[in-house]
């Protein structure tokens, strides 16, 4: 078999996770609310917490149709979704950013995003994150692979059966390789620079806790969902 041709079953795999992907999608979109007005740092934060609350729902049932997530230990079902909500909420929020706006709509919402009371220091690492996402111009099956293969990663804390999550990432690994061959064929580098988005995204996640604490505004409303999600209160 040709090293990069899909074959059926990868098909089909694929397929599982691009059906899950699009069924769960996050509610209205941010970005149209941001570009509307600018809202004080309290609504911004609700903003936040009220998105990131329904994304990890969302991102829930999106895991739960990964092809053996619910046949791994209970515990490390918990223990991945834990180490993974942060990432996804950044990785939805690079493509929230990189959709297709018309002419000057990005600049807005970036200029929003920098006002909306999160602390300046953590704006080049979360822009350049996201700039990079961007201009990876990933196709929808890239970007479900790509969640989904965040979510299995095996070195998450508290994972015990590392070596069983291993055993999912893999196959997820070996299709995107593929699909990236296939959707970028003039840059047979695009792969690595994919899996690189990767470790640019477990560097956001050592910022998240002070980013969180760092927005300007006094008294700090989290979900019962996100304090559990983000160790926070
Ligand atoms: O709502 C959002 N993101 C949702 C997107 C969909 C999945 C769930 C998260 C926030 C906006 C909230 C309101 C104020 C402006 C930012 N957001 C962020 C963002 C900003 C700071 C933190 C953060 N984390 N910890 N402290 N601050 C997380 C995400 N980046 C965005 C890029 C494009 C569009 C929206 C974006």
């Amino acid at each position: 078999k040709e090293k990069f041709e899909i074959t059926k079953e990868q098909q089909d795999f694929m397929n599982v996770i691009l059906d899950a992907y699009n069924r769960h999608q996050i509610p209205p979109d941010v970005a149209k609310k941001l570009l509307q007005e600018q809202y004080s740092a309290e609504e911004n934060f609700l903003l936040l917490t009220e998105m990131a609350t329904s994304q990890v729902q969302v991102l829930v049932e999106f895991t739960k149709n990964i092809p053996g997530f619910l046949s791994l230990d209970h515990e490390d079902q918990i223990a991945l979704l834990k180490g993974s909500a942060v990432e996804a909420t950044f990785l939805r929020s690079a493509q929230a950013f990189s959709t297709k706006m018309p002419s000057g709509h990005t600049e807005v919402l970036e200029e929003r995003i920098r006002k909306s009371g999160i602390s300046e220091e953590f704006m080049t690492p979360m822009f350049n994150f996201y700039k990079s996402i961007g201009e990876l111009h990933m196709v929808q099956e890239e970007q479900a692979l790509l969640t989904a293969i965040t979510i299995m990663t095996p070195d998450r804390p508290y994972v015990k059966d590392q070596q069983a999550v291993e055993r999912l990432q893999e196959p997820m690994l070996d299709i995107l390789r593929k699909l990236c061959a296939l959707h970028h064929p003039g840059e047979p580098q695009y792969f690595a620079r994919l899996l690189g988005r990767l470790t640019e995204l477990r560097t956001l996640n050592h910022y998240h806790a002070e980013m969180l604490t760092s927005w300007r505004m006094n008294d700090y409303k989290f979900t019962p969902l996100l304090c559990e999600i983000w160790d926070v209160q």
